[in-house]
């Protein structure tokens, strides 16, 4: 059994205008201690995805499909349920820390309560184990920053400790959405490397959130590329990297920086904007940015396609192309 199996997962709204389908269909698992990293552009549904299985949709969502975490489905629980899967199973981190932390509270405090909480912790038990923790999450002088307000942290030191405080309850999967957008591009990779770190020491799943697919290079085993709510690609980190085979992957691979090739060029970008989800076109919801588009994409969706050992795709683009052509 998968520690998270995802089946035909949907999210809708109902908003003024009409329904929005946010989420479209996604198929993926993820084992124990292995990261899915989610990448797609700002509106392509990775946040809605995560939302969904941590039961965070907006009042006018709704799901369809299976989220089944350890064989259960998770999607609709009730609120009691929930709240014992999210302290206990799944922990969330955001971009923001201060989405997590209480800025009036000392950092040790809302540490300590959680796992009085959710673990039973004496006070004394609850002090080791939070110093415990921000030394796991690497923080210089844990024991006298338990005694800090969160505004005495630096933005890097914040996310540690929103971290420390997802890690407490020692969850098999570890949500992390954007966690690194805001932060310069050291400190960024000091993050990504406690992820890394953590996973190994915790052997906790993480699911990564990224628009950013240089992000996921270092961090992930399997990455999907969703475009406006669906799944575009989905592979092995190597699959995706190195043998692309949908024109979006390949748009965003060529938007990273690299190393090798020429810094004084500009990067190209995919011309044009998502598509507005109240306003789909019939077909591809690629089709207007994509360099391979024919009639068959206008006038179909492709359909997503399993291959090999579990790849996905969904484009009428040939395959062969890809291999033989060069993006590599
Ligand atoms: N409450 C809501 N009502 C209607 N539409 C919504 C609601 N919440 C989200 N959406 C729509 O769902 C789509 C997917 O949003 P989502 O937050 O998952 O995007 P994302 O890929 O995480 O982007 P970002 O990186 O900007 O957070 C967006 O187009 C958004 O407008």
């Amino acid at each position: 059994m998968s520690l998270l199996e995802v089946k035909d997962l949907q999210v809708h709204f109902s908003t003024p205008e009409g329904d929005v389908t946010a989420v479209n269909n996604l198929n993926f698992t993820l084992e124990a201690g292995q990261t899915l990293g989610i990448v797609g552009e700002s509106g392509s549904g990775k946040s809605q995805t995560a939302f969904s299985i941590m039961g965070l949709l907006a009042k006018n969502g709704r799901t369809g499909g299976q989220a089944l975490f350890e064989g259960k489905q998770v999607l609709n629980l009730p609120e009691a349920e929930l709240n014992k899967i999210r302290a206990e199973k799944i922990s969330m981190i955001f971009q923001d820390p201060m989405t997590s932390l209480n800025p009036y509270m000392k950092v040790g405090t809302q540490l300590m309560e959680v796992l009085i909480m959710h673990k039973g912790c004496s006070k004394a038990e609850a002090f080791e184990e939070s110093v415990r923790m921000l030394d796991a999450v690497k923080m210089p002088e844990a024991r006298k920053r338990m005694d800090m307000f969160p505004h005495e942290f630096s933005g890097g030191m914040r996310q540690r400790v929103m971290i420390a405080m997802a890690l407490l309850c020692r969850p098999k999967l570890l949500i992390a959405d954007e966690p690194t957008t805001a932060l310069d591009v050291t400190v960024q990779a000091q993050i990504m490397d406690l992820l890394n770190d953590l996973k190994r020491d915790f052997n906790t799943a993480i699911i990564m959130i990224t628009h950013d697919l240089g992000v996921v290079a270092g961090v992930c085993d399997k990455v999907m590329v969703m475009y406006a709510g669906q799944t575009m690609e989905y592979g092995t980190v190597d699959e995706i990297f190195y043998k692309p085979t949908h024109p979006y992957t390949i748009g965003l691979l060529e938007s990273i920086p690299r190393l090798d090739t020429d810094d004084t060029k500009e990067l190209p970008i995919i011309p044009g904007n998502p598509p507005n989800l109240l306003n789909l076109p019939t077909g591809c919801p690629f089709q207007d940015r994509c360099g391979h588009v024919t009639d068959s994409c206008r006038k179909q969706v492709p359909n997503l396609e399993t291959f090999g050992n579990g790849r996905q795709r969904a484009c009428f683009w040939s395959h062969e192309l890809v291999t033989a052509g060069g993006a590599q």
